[in-house]
């Protein structure tokens, strides 16, 4: 059994399902399909999700809704009147999409993440309604009654480990295809929470686990991923296999074809990840798997950047001696919840990186304070717009000279390197570059270890 995911590029208009209906078609073993809210038509427009938040914003600050709600609608009667499905299959959309305006909910959040959720979950529930109308017998399923039960964070939730019993159970042996929203689930109450943006992917992962499927196919708008992200780089390779290890770096790190977190599920199943594209499914796209072929020559198999980093510079001295400094320090930030993303550290000197979404002008105030106060720094920085920028590929830890070719290639490019993380990740090394910088290196590191591959490499060496 093959679960399916189509993205919102895939699912923007009824020419773009069309070519979904005959991927389904043209494999019977596609039986679970996970399907996103529609996209993009083209780059002006807008996604119905960013649509829905909007709506969400309206009706909290008591505006005029009828704008913003016909509009989320019309994206939906679009599609039914190109497929000609009776009135009667869009009246369940108008009235899950208008009913939200009255709907009460626990707090703000789980508002929000009602809204987002209405995106995909109108969205399969139209579909199902085009696929029988197709001649696919296929059925609509709520994550509820399939039991995608996850944790009680309304924006950014994770799965609950216990919740795969109950979606093995009700999702194997249904002979109807089943179309299930992706994004979102449902926390112990029963309120809506969703995965963070792009969480689609998310879902299609956990269905895959959960029915030990033979592949999830990830289906977009691009014939493969390729080594670079294709808005930086021109025309950049295509890359045909990744291991779990390298596409979770490069996904986390910027490749946004793929959501970094769908792949934990994939992992855990050893579930074959297969990114292909809707426009020409019959090209190959690329295989992410356990294990692949290592061509010595291919030091590096991606290089990913993403912003939106801040760097928590404190210089102490004698660091190194103070027993429980760092955890000191760590104390501060849980406290405070924030999370961080990289520490590296020298003897006198350490600094935390964090996702510069999670602070604010008070937090940042009372983190000085706090550190000022707890730690007695020597010097203490908060420093923003860092960018990480990660060349990522298997055993480039053993190649002696892949350090010394990456660092050529960003000086030759003009770009000074803030900080580096290399060996906590046997896969990859991680530049700290400031974001006004980032493309160039990206350039110049693709130029260096994809363009003019094979690099010199002097020799491997393993522990
Ligand atoms: N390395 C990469 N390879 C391919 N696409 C990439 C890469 N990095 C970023 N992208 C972008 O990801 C897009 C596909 O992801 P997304 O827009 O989320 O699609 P979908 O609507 O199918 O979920 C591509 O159109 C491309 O612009
Ligand atoms: N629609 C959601 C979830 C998602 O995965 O969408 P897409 O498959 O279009 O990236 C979002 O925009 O975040």
């Amino acid at each position: 059994m093959k679960v399916a995911k189509f993205g919102g590029s895939s699912l923007a208009n009824g020419a773009q399902i069309q070519k979904v209906i005959d991927i389904i078609k043209s494999d019977s073993n596609r039986r679970i399909v996970v399907v996103s809210a529609p996209g993009k038509r083209k780059d002006t427009d807008t996604k119905v999700t960013d649509l829905l938040i909007k709506y969400c914003n309206t009706v909290s600050q008591g505006e005029d809704i009828t704008g913003i709600q016909n509009k989320i609608i019309k994206r939906y009667q679009a599609i039914a009147g190109h497929f000609g499905l009776p009135d009667t299959a869009l009246e369940p959309i108008v009235e899950g999409i208008t009913k939200l305006a009255t709907q009460v909910f626990p707090s703000r959040a789980y508002q929000m993440a009602a809204f987002k959720a209405a995106g995909e979950n109108n969205n399969a529930k139209l579909i199902a309604a085009i696929f029988n109308h197709q001649q696919i017998p296929a059925e609509y399923l709520d994550p509820k009654t399939i039991g995608l039960t996850v944790t009680d964070v309304p924006d950014d939730a994770q799965i609950l480990p216990s919740s795969y019993e109950k979606l093995a159970q009700t999702l194997t042996q249904r002979t109807k295809v089943a179309v299930v929203p992706g994004f979102f689930g449902y926390n112990t109450s029963g309120e809506v929470c969703t995965f963070s943006r792009g969480g689609s992917d998310v879902t299609g992962a956990i269905l895959a686990r959960a029915v030990a499927a033979t592949e999830y196919e990830n289906f977009t708008d691009v014939d493969a991923i390729y080594a670079a992200n294709p808005n930086i780089v021109p025309n950049p390779k295509k890359i045909t296999n990744l291991t779990f290890r390298e596409m979770r770096e490069l996904s986390y790190a910027g490749f946004s074809v793929f959501h970094d977190e769908a792949l934990i599920p994939a992992i855990e199943g050893k579930i074959p990840v297969v990114v292909k594209n809707t426009n020409h499914p019959s090209l190959p796209g690329t295989l992410i798997s356990e294990h692949k072929k290592i061509n010595h020559d291919d030091v590096v198999a991606g290089i990913a950047s993403d912003s939106g980093f801040t760097g928590i510079y404190i210089r102490k001295y004698l660091m190194n001696k103070q027993v429980g400094f760092t955890l000191k320090l760590l104390e501060i930030l849980a406290k405070l919840n924030i999370s961080y993303e990289h520490m590296p550290s020298g003897i006198d000197d350490l600094t935390i990186i964090i996702r510069s979404n999670q602070l604010t002008p008070e937090l940042e105030t009372q983190i000085r304070a706090e550190i000022e106060s707890e730690i007695h720094p020597d010097d203490f920085q908060i420093q923003h717009n860092y960018t990480m920028v990660m060349i990522v590929g298997e055993g480039i830890q053993d190649r002696v000279g892949t350090m010394a070719a990456a660092t050529a290639s960003i000086a030759q490019a003009g770009v000074s390197i803030v900080m580096v993380n290399h060996g906590a990740s046997p896969v990859s090394i991680t530049f700290g570059i400031r974001t006004a910088d980032a493309d160039a290196a990206v350039q110049g590191l693709y130029d260096t270890f994809i363009a003019h591959q094979p690099i010199e490499i002097f020799a491997e060496k393993t522990f």
